[in-house]
């Protein structure tokens, strides 16, 4: 099994800090979506606010990627596109493999909204032979005895496990003896991998469980309000939105569902 550290260290290559890189893809989405209704610059508050973002935040941000804005006019909306695309390494094609094609893993194949993203599903795998050529989202599916060669046939650097937990270690040692650099892993397991690996963890009910904790807290609220029982003064203490299992943040609507390893 391989072993190591599961995640990077705070910062990229270029000096740009890792909670930088994880907003890049909200700035992105906002912009997209300005871009799409053709408005041709946005103030630093309108993005902050359309990204879900503390404006200073998003101004130190941008400074990264070198870019400032121009004074009464602000960002020019194409060239953020092209810049955070180009930042995030989208203004290239990124060949992905799903590995586990049951309810999640074809949901994922289904989804067209990765490509238009710059990732494109080039493989499909599952260990069941009778799943083999079976087409998921217009893609055969192929056998995991062939891992190797389908990673290196098709350049993938990024793998998707969305197997059961059990077999995801497993499956993530072959993905990496192939050559890949990059997990993004649903099940709900830690994974271990060498130096250079990055792994992303998505987990749903984490997040649900995040929501669960503030949904008590309104109610309890709500209740004091009323008049009806004792606000709980344990979750009074807690900052709003703020400290979470995850460590991340919740105010500025910043935290992805997506989460290191
Ligand atoms: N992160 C989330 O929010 C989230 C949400 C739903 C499910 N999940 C997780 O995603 C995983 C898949 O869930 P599902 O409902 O799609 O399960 P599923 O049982 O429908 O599908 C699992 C697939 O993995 C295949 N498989 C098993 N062992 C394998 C191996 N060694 N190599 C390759 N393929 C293998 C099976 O043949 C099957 O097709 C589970 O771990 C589940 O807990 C995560």
């Amino acid at each position: 099994m391989a072993t190591g550290r599961t995640h990077r260290p705070a910062t990229r290559s270029r000096g740009i800090p890792e909670a930088t890189v994880a907003r890049l893809p909200l700035y992105l989405r906002a912009l997209t979506a300005l871009s799409e209704r053709s408005v041709p610059t946005v103030s630093s508050e309108e993005l902050a606010a359309a990204a879900g973002v503390n404006s200073a935040k998003l101004r130190k941000d941008f400074s990264y990627l070198g870019s400032y804005g121009t004074r009464g006019v602000g960002y020019d909306v194409e060239y953020l596109v092209y810049q955070i695309s180009r930042e995030l390494g989208l203004t290239q094609d990124w060949p992905v493999a799903i590995v586990g094609i049951g309810n999640l893993g074809a949901a994922l194949a289904n989804y067209g909204g990765f490509a238009s993203r710059g990732f494109r599903v080039a493989a499909l795998i599952d260990a069941d032979p009778a799943m083999a050529g079976t087409p998921v989202a217009g893609i055969a599916v192929q056998h995991t005895d062939d891992l190797d060669r389908i990673i290196s046939e098709n350049g993938v650097s990024i793998g998707v496990i969305t197997t059961p937990p059990g077999a995801a270690q497993q499956v993530c040692d072959r993905l990496v003896a192939a050559g890949v650099t990059s997990i993004l892993n649903f099940a709900p397991t830690v994974l271990s991998v060498p130096d250079g690996v990055d792994v992303r963890k998505v987990d749903l009910s984490i997040e649900l469980q995040i929501l669960a904790f503030h949904e008590q807290r309104k109610a309890g609220e709500e209740a004091a309000a009323d008049g009806r029982a004792p606000v709980d003064t344990d979750a009074d203490e807690a900052p709003p939105m703020r400290a979470t299992p995850t460590g991340r943040k919740g105010p500025d609507g910043d935290m992805p569902a997506v989460m290191p390893a």
